[in-house]
């Protein structure tokens, strides 16, 4: 089956990743599909139009052009309010949904019956996330370099170097959530010298922790009672917890938060599952990143590793294209029915939620996916 992939570009702010990149266009027009490009898509990543062109896309001038031409929308972040009526009835997305966060993207795409198929929850028997874990690990990395600025005096905050100096006692950085933007967040905090706490809910992550980090991180079980603790300790908290589609729970109260110390810094990971800490309560943007609270920064970006586009759009689509080569080569239905992973991407398909998480987070009505498609066997 020949398919139209559509790749908009990206409008959230400073979003500059792009879902495609020219190798994905070749790869695509190899198998017989044929890639539409919105003008400038690319630019952000350091990838011009005619190297698209080059590898066999059309360029088109609008994204209402881009939605009208295609099966598949290819996208990197959810869609936003401007770009929920032009989806066509029943058309295929696959991108970064978020949508436990996100009542009235969900309501939008249910209208449309959009086939959404969301980046973060595809999930290979394993339990792995391999759409996610790629800007996991750049988003766990990039929260220590971006901590260690904020806690830099002319930012806002207490004018701690990370690693300390001889003489002088190096940071502490309390990691909530050692799954990949954890271990990656571990991994820089120490390259930075600095003096590293992680928790987790999971004995055998934690174990796994200690087993590669040994004596450079103190390991901590996640319960209120540690989480306190390490939070009033740290002059950089990271969140970086995930319950695969759900609300993040909100692990740090308000009353951790009024207990750290004036000028430290939280970044929290989570917030494109809503966040794990009580006091953030919006998403910032990579132009106005942190806002101040009981003397704290709070940095929530849903899109960090937006603002490192070029490693990050090819490390995702590194990720993404083997399955989008699936939807496209066997169309969704029959990808779906074949592939466990894709079956567990499928939030919403015919005007009906199907991931469960989700549903429970916008208390809306919850359709297993085997109701509404053929889905693969022990789905
Ligand atoms: N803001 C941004 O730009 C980005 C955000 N993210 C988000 O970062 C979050 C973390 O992602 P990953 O590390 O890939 O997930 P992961 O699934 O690899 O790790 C999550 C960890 O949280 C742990 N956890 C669950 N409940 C917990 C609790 N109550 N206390 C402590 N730990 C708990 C799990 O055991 C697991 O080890 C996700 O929400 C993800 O979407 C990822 C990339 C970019
Ligand atoms: C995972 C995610 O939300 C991002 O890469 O923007």
């Amino acid at each position: 089956m020949q398919m139209i992939i559509g790749v908009p570009k990206e409008i959230k702010n400073n979003e500059n990743r792009v879902a495609l990149t020219p190798a994905g266009v070749v790869a695509l027009g190899k198998a017989g599909h044929q890639v539409v490009v919105e003008t400038k898509a690319g630019v952000g990543s350091g990838i011009r139009d005619e190297e698209y062109i080059a590898a066999g896309a059309d360029i088109l001038a609008t994204p209402a052009e881009v939605y009208a031409r295609a099966d598949m929308i290819m996208k990197v972040k959810e869609p936003l309010a401007s770009e929920y009526e032009l989806f066509k009835d029943g058309q295929l997305l696959f991108t970064y949904l978020h949508l436990a966060p996100e009542p009235a993207l969900t309501a939008a795409l249910l209208k449309k019956n959009v086939v959404g198929i969301a980046y973060e929850t595809v999930q290979p028997a394993d339990g792995s996330l391999p759409l996610l874990i790629p800007m996991s690990e750049v988003a766990g990395r990039m929260s220590i370099q971006i901590g260690a600025q904020f806690l830099e005096k002319q930012y806002g905050g207490a004018g701690i170097l990370l690693g300390g100096v001889p003489g002088v006692s190096p940071a502490k950085v309390t990691i909530v959530g050692g799954g990949i933007v954890g271990i990656n967040a571990a991994k820089m905090a120490i390259g930075f010298g600095a003096e590293v706490t992680i928790l987790d809910v999971s004995n055998s992550r934690l174990r796994y922790l200690d087993d590669i980090f040994g004596s450079r991180i103190k390991t901590l079980m996640s319960n209120s009672y540690n989480i306190q603790q390490a939070v009033e300790q740290a002059d950089l908290l990271v969140g970086a917890v995930l319950i695969p589609g759900a609300k993040a729970p909100k692990l740090v109260t308000e009353e951790m938060v009024r207990g750290m110390k004036p000028g430290s810094v939280i970044v929290d990971v989570a917030i494109d599952q809503g966040g794990s800490v009580e006091t953030i309560d919006h998403v910032t943007t990579h132009a106005e990143p942190t806002y101040e609270k009981y003397g704290v920064i709070h940095y929530s970006v849903a899109n960090m590793p937006g603002a490192v586009a070029r490693t990050s759009t090819f490390a995702l689509t590194n990720a993404t294209l083997p399955y989008a080569l699936k939807l496209a080569n066997l169309g969704y239905a029959e990808a779906i029915r074949t592939d466990l992973a894709l079956a567990r991407g499928v939030n919403v398909i015919h005007g009906k939620l199907t991931y469960k998480a989700v549903a429970e987070a916008l208390n809306h009505e919850y359709t297993p996916l085997g109701r509404v498609t053929d889905v693969p066997s022990g789905f």
